[in-house]
C-alpha cells in the first residue's frame, strides 16, 4: 500500500449539525483526487464510527430527491457528531463516473432504464468506485477496524480486503421519497443493499 500521510488538519463550525468538524487533508494518495477525512469528537480510533460516504453534487449540495445521498450525508453527519468518529469523503462522483456522465444517466434513467443499466449503456462498469482510498486514509489515521455506517455489502467487502477490519455494519436510515423509489428498488435488486423498502 502507498505510504500515506495526513499533510493538514483544520476545525471547521458546520451549520449543519451545530458542531465542528475538523477537516484532515493527505499527501500521498494513489488518487488524483481530493479525498476529505472528517474527524467529529473525540473520535476513538481503536474501533470509530465510520461512515464512507461518495459525492453527489446534486443530493449533497442541492438536495436532489432523486437519491438519497442528501439525507445520507445530514443523519452521518448528525450520528458522527453526538458519538464521535470519522466521515470519510470520497471525490467519486456519480459511483465514479463523474457528474456529467451521471446527468447523462439521468436522461437515460427518464427514458426506462435503472440506474445500473444507464452506467453501462454508456459503456461504464455499474459501479467504478474505489474504496481502497478510503482505507489507505484510514490506515494512515491509525484506524484498523472500525463500526461502518452503510446499507451496502461491496463497502465492507473492499474495507476488509484492504485490511481494515468491519465490527459490524450500522445501517443508514431509508430515505424513500416518490423520486428516489425506483434508484433504491434497483440498488436492493443489483446490489443486495440492505434496505428495507
Ligand atoms: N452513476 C450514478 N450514480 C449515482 C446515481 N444516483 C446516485 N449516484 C451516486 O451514487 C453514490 C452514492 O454513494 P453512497 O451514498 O456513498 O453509497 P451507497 O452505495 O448508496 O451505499 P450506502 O453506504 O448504503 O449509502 C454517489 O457518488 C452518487 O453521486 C445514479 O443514478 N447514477
Ligand atoms: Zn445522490
Amino acid at each position: 500500500m502507498t505510504h500515506i500521510k495526513i499533510r493538514n488538519q483544520v476545525a471547521i463550525p458546520l451549520s449543519s449539525g451545530n458542531c465542528v468538524g475538523t477537516f484532515i487533508s493527505f499527501s500521498g494518495l494513489s488518487s488524483n483526487h481530493e479525498h476529505i477525512a472528517i474527524r467529529f469528537g473525540s473520535a476513538e480510533l481503536d474501533n470509530p464510527l465510520v461512515r464512507i460516504h461518495s459525492e453527489c453534487l446534486t443530493g449533497d449540495v442541492f438536495t436532489s430527491q432523486r437519491c438519497d445521498c442528501g439525507p445520507q450525508l445530514n443523519e452521518a453527519i448528525a450520528r458522527l457528531n453526538e458519538e464521535g468518529g470519522l466521515l470519510i469523503y470520497l471525490r467519486q462522483e456519480g459511483r465514479g463516473i463523474g457528474l456529467y456522465a451521471k446527468l447523462d444517466a439521468y436522461r437515460l434513467q427518464d427514458g426506462g432504464l435503472d440506474t445500473f443499466e444507464a452506467n453501462t449503456h454508456l459503456n461504464f462498469p455499474e459501479d467504478s468506485r474505489d474504496f481502497s482510498h478510503a482505507a489507505q486514509m484510514l490506515h494512515a489515521l491509525n484506524v484498523r477496524r472500525c463500526r461502518l455506517m452503510t446499507n451496502n455489502p461491496d463497502k465492507v467487502i473492499a474495507l476488509k480486503s484492504c485490511g481494515i477490519e468491519v465490527d459490524y455494519a450500522i445501517p443508514t436510515g431509508v430515505f424513500v421519497t416518490e423520486h428516489n423509489r425506483h434508484y433504491l428498488q434497483a440498488k436492493v435488486a443489483k446490489k443486495n443493499h440492505l434496505i428495507d423498502l
